[in-house]
C-alpha cells in the first residue's frame, strides 16, 4: 500500500497500564483511507485501550502508531483529523441540541453565523434538523447519540473513532443508526474504527472486521467483507450476509476459546 492510500497504522503495539495489567501486545494493522473496520473480540481484550491510544489519548508502551504520518498525540494536539464518539453521549444539558453541535467550531474561534450553519447541516444529516432547539433531556437515547456523532462530525474528522457507540440502543434504533452512519460515511468520505460486541453490526457496516484474541488483545483474524455499498436492510438476511456473521463468530470463538468459554452475546 503507497503513502497515499494509507490512513493509520498500529505495528507491534503494546501497552501496559501502571498496574500491571497487559492490555495489548505485539497488536498490528493496517487501515486504508475510506476503511470501516470493526474491531470484535472478547471483553477486556484491549478494544478500547487500542482505540484511545489511536486517538491521542493514551500512549503504547512498545510500538508504533502513525496517523496520517503523524504520531497520535501530534495529531491530536496539531489537527483536527481524529474524532471520537463514546459509548455514551455525553452532551451539555444546558445547551440546546444546536449549540452542543457548535461547541467544538465554537470552541475553534469560528464565526458564530458560519458555526451555525455548519451545524444546521450537520443536524440535517444526521436528521435531527427540528429538534435543534430541543434541550438534550427532551430527546431519546438513539437521538442523543445521533446529536453526539453530529458534534463530533462536525469538526470534520478524517477518521472516526467509535467505541461501542450503538450499545446502549434498542436493535431497531440501531439498525436505523447504522444505515445513517453508513451514508455519512460514504458522503463525507471518512476512515471509521468501530468498537463494538454485535457481529451482525461488525458485518453489516464493516469492510473489513480485525478479530482479536483474549487479553492482551492481538490481531488474530482479518476478515474482509466482499458485500456491495450501499448495504441494504435486506443484506441482512442474505446468505452471503449469513456466512460473513458464521464465519467472524468461528474466529471469535476459535480464539476466545483457547483461553476461556465465549460469552454468548457475540454471537
Ligand atoms: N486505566 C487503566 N488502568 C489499568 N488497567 C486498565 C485501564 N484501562 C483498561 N484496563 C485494563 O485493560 C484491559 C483492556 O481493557 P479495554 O477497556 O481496552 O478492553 P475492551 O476490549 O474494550 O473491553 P470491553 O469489550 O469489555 O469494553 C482490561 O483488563 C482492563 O481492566
Amino acid at each position: 500500500m503507497s503513502d497515499e492510500q494509507l490512513a493509520m497504522s498500529f505495528k507491534k503495539v503494546g501497552k501496559q497500564y501502571l498496574n500491571g495489567t497487559t492490555a495489548l501486545d505485539s497488536f498490528s494493522l493496517t487501515v486504508k483511507k475510506g476503511d470501516f473496520i470493526s474491531f470484535l473480540g472478547p471483553s477486556g481484550c484491549g478494544k478500547s485501550t487500542a482505540l484511545k491510544m489511536a486517538a491521542g489519548l493514551s500512549e503504547q508502551t512498545e510500538g508504533e502508531i502513525s496517523v496520517f504520518g503523524r504520531s497520535p498525540k501530534q495529531t491530536l494536539q496539531k489537527t483536527n483529523d481524529i474524532g471520537f464518539v463514546f459509548q455514551e453521549a455525553n452532551l451539555l444539558p444546558w445547551r440546546k441540541v444546536l449549540e452542543n453541535v457548535m461547541l467544538p467550531l465554537e470552541l475553534r474561534g469560528g464565526r458564530k453565523a458560519e458555526v451555525k450553519k455548519e451545524a444546521m447541516r450537520i443536524l440535517e444529516l444526521v436528521g435531527l434538523k427540528e429538534y435543534a432547539r430541543a434541550y438534550p433531556r427532551e430527546l431519546s437515547g438513539g437521538m442523543k447519540m445521533r446529536v453526539s456523532i453530529a458534534r463530533t462530525l462536525v469538526a470534520k474528522p478524517k477518521v472516526l473513532l467509535m467505541d461501542e457507540p450503538f450499545a446502549a440502543l434498542d436493535e431497531l434504533t440501531r439498525q436505523s443508526l447504522q444505515s445513517e452512519l453508513l451514508d455519512i460515511w460514504e458522503r463525507e468520505q471518512m476512515t471509521i474504527l468501530f468498537v463494538t460486541h454485535n457481529v451482525y453490526e461488525a458485518v453489516y457496516l464493516s469492510t473489513s472486521i480485525a478479530v482479536m484474541s483474549s487479553r492482551p488483545g492481538r490481531l488474530t483474524a482479518n476478515l474482509d467483507i466482499d458485500l456491495p455499498y450501499p448495504r441494504i436492510e435486506e443484506m441482512r438476511t442474505s446468505p452471503q450476509f449469513v456466512h460473513y456473521v458464521e464465519q467472524a463468530s468461528m474466529k471469535l470463538e476459535q480464539k476466545a476459546g483457547e483461553g476461556r468459554q465465549v460469552d454468548a452475546s457475540y454471537i
